[in-house]
């Protein structure tokens, strides 16, 4: 469903003239005239883990970097991107360029969104709300996890003006979950994001040979203690046993016994936009379609729930065949350059969530740390765009690429 046409432009994306965002370039060099300085953190956005490595400890750089198993499917998501290339063409005027776009009603200054990632203080103590300030300031979406280190009404604060969406572990005890949803709409999130592929947490050897969790160690499910219907099923309060607290969140934080017609209650539960995470079969696609959702994220959780699956982006042009035109197709997993966003944008997806990259931003240097890395993917997607032909998102179609080696 492509909704470029659609009306009401949210002041956050007003705010940034797409003129501003390959100026990121010049401000740098201009910078580095002037001043003699030099941007202080990658530009080179593939680079992103090896500096957050030098500033992470162990054990929460394995978390934040590690993934299922072999990491095959980590590892897949990269190469499902090699796999295409864009073919850059020639004289058509791409001097003025239109990054915009409106997915299911939220204007966007660039189909971009920072995507859900839970426990944010273990790599910075500006965690989620830094986040939620730096996407907003640049006009971007940025969706709020259920497992945020920072309970929900102070994200929402944070976020301002800018889009508030929230991202739903469907919780096993159905009142902690309408709890948590009554929450987020009373905090002004305005479309839910509902995780499916995460009925449990995969095998990850990187946290288990460090016996890494990050819930045990910060204030990671702060969301869920600050819920009365959660704190409610605790025989002690959180600050008299903390570790029994964190026990019955891991026992019930996700509900793998979940199926499609539980969508029903969800319906009951939110009446705003519904997005579905997580899928990667066009019939999957189809049932989320005809049980009344408003989109889907095409997404494999970045390689850390089934190892061996798919690579997402494989996944993509058979799930934007399938649905394209009914359903808002959101894609995530693997996204770490504007070329990248080019390509998932020309396979059929509306917008892009970015995972990994802007944590890296987050930990190299908070708030500012987001900006940047945003920053940089806003100025690449934006130049290249440019430089391959097109003058604005909408522009972007299969035949803006080319299999390679095929
Ligand atoms: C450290 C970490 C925590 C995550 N926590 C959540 C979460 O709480 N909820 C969720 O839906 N997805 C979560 N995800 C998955 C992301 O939303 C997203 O699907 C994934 O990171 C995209 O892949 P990328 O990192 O390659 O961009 C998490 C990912 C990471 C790396
Ligand atoms: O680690 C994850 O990928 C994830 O989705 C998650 C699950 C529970 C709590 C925090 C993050």
């Amino acid at each position: 469903m492509t909704t470029d046409d659609a009306t009401e432009p949210g002041p956050a994306a007003a705010a940034v003239p797409t003129a501003a965002l390959s100026g990121f370039q010049d401000e740098i060099y201009l910078h580095g005239l002037l001043e003699e300085r030099v941007p202080g953190y990658p530009t080179d956005l593939s680079a992103l883990e090896d500096a957050a490595r030098e500033v992470l400890a162990p054990g929460p750089f394995g978390y934040v970097a590690g993934a299922a198993g072999t990491g095959a499917t980590l590892r897949a998501n990269r190469a499902a991107f090699d796999r295409w290339a864009i073919v850059p063409r020639m004289l058509r005027d791409v001097s003025v360029r239109d990054l915009s776009r409106t997915v299911l009603g939220t204007r966007l200054a660039a189909p971009v969104l920072t995507a859900p990632v839970g426990v944010l203080s273990i790599v910075h103590e500006e965690a989620e709300p830094a986040v939620a300030r730096a996407a907003a300031a640049l006009g971007l979406g940025s969706v709020l996890s259920t497992a945020s280190s920072t309970p929900m009404e102070e994200v929402a604060a944070a976020a301002g003006d800018g889009p508030r969406w929230y991202q739903l572990y469907w919780a096993r005890d159905p009142e902690v979950t309408a709890s948590l949803l009554a929450r987020a709409r009373a905090a002004g999130f305005t479309h839910l994001v509902v995780t499916l592929d995460t009925g449990m947490l995969g095998w990850r050897p990187r946290d288990l040979d460090q016996a890494y969790l990050p819930f045990l160690r910060s204030t990671g499910i702060a969301n869920y203690l600050t819920d009365p219907a959660f704190r409610a099923g605790l025989a002690k309060p959180p600050e008299e046993d903390p570790f029994g607290a964190v026990a019955h969140w891991a026992g019930m934080f996700s509900n793998p016994a979940l199926t499609w017609a539980d969508l029903a209650w969800l319906r009951e539960h939110w009446d705003g936009p519904v997005v579905l995470k997580g899928i990667v079969h066009a019939d999957d696609a189809r049932r989320a379609r005809d049980a009344g959702m408003d989109g889907i994220v095409v997404s494999n959780h970045g390689g850390r729930q089934v190892d061996g699956a798919l690579g997402a982006l494989a996944a993509l042009p058979g799930v934007a065949d399938a649905v394209g035109a009914d359903l808002a197709v959101l894609f995530d997993s693997g996204v770490r350059t504007g070329a990248d966003i080019v390509k998932a944008l020309a396979l059929g997806a509306e917008a892009v969530l970015v995972g990994r990259p802007y944590v890296y931003g987050l930990a190299l240097g908070g708030e500012d740390g987001v900006r940047h890395v945003l920053r940089c993917l806003l100025a690449e997607l934006d130049l290249t765009l440019a430089l391959s032909g097109h003058a604005s998102v909408g522009e972007l179609g299969r035949d803006s690429l080319v299999q390679q080696g095929v």
